[in-house]
């Protein structure tokens, strides 16, 4: 097969650069169409040049439809509004569109689901295959542990991030309501300031750091009554995502249309 012609969005931000650098490194892939938000400063320049692997010959534009026309699939790591959008322009264009976006709200997703009617979409908060690993081992945690063991759900992040909890959190809450058989959006605490009362049980809570420059740190710590279970991830770099979504592209590429997981993608099974 020829190599996937990708079209990287959002490429001057740091996970568009990360991709591009990881793209270079894969076989079977090749940067096609870099976009950015229309008035960058970034549009213009070669893409290959900002990314620091040198000249490439794509120079980065601001126009999504005549890219994404002529590409085999779309990696996105944006803010949710541009994902949107995304998602129907590779619906149109019948592509594969991985979406690595996080802060999307139920509406959001509901826009990418309709458009997923019509082009393979893989969608996930976290791309790396420890994290995707590390749900699947919080699913198995929670559900072999009784409402005795309060858990939650620690998350750091560098001083740039503009959402929170992060996508990773949300979805190791996830992992860990549905281990329990029950809705997060029922028992989830966000957050706690004041006079909180004692913690309700069965609930399972967030708590976020921000800071500096680091990647990404997760915990999920479930504690009982003298002893606490903890699972974590840490993200040394970027790559760890950038990689784990060009393998999602190359998975999606012969998929019929449909809404895809990173468990899809890596052969995870939740528990
Ligand atoms: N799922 C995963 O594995 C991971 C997910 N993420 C998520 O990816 C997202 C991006 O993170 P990060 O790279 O750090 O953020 P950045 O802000 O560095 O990058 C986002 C880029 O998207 C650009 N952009 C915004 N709107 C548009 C638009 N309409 N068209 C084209 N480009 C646009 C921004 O341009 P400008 O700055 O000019 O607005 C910026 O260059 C976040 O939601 C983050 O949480 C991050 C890492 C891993
Ligand atoms: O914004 C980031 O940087 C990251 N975002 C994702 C998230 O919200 O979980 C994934 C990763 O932790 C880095």
């Amino acid at each position: 097969m020829s190599d996937m012609n990708l079209v990287v969005v959002g490429a001057a931000g740091r996970m568009g650069l990360t991709l591009v650098r990881a793209i270079h490194q894969i076989e079977g892939a090749r940067v096609a169409a870099a976009i950015e938000r229309p008035g960058s400063e970034a549009v213009g320049r070669d893409i290959g040049e900002l990314a620091g692997i040198g000249n490439i010959g794509v120079a980065i534009g601001d126009d999504p439809l005549p890219a994404f026309a002529k590409a085999d699939g779309v990696l996105d790591f944006t803010v949710p509004k541009a994902s949107v959008e995304f998602a129907g322009y590779a619906a149109q264009a019948r592509i594969a569109h991985v979406i690595g976006t996080t802060g999307c709200s139920p509406e959001d997703d509901a826009a990418i689901e309709a458009a997923a009617r019509h082009a393979a979409i893989v969608k996930s908060g976290n791309m790396s295959l420890g994290v995707n690993l590390l749900s699947a081992l919080v699913s198995q945690a929670a559900k072999a542990l009784d409402a005795g063991f309060d858990i939650e759900v620690l998350e750091m992040h560098h001083r740039h991030k503009v959402d929170a909890p992060s996508g990773t959190a949300l979805m190791l809450g996830e992992a860990a309501a549905s281990g329990r058989k029950v809705d997060l959006r029922d028992n989830a605490v966000r957050s706690r300031d004041g006079h909180t009362g004692p913690r309700p049980q069965g609930s399972i809570g967030f708590a976020t750091l921000r800071g500096g420059s680091v990647v990404g740190e997760h915990q999920v710590i479930f504690a009982g009554e003298g002893e606490r279970i903890v699972l974590g991830h840490l993200a040394e770099d970027r790559t760890i995502f950038a990689r784990g979504a060009v393998k999602a592209a190359l998975w999606a590429r012969c998929r019929k249309p449909g809404l895809y997981s990173m468990f899809d993608v890596l052969g995870i099974s939740a528990a």
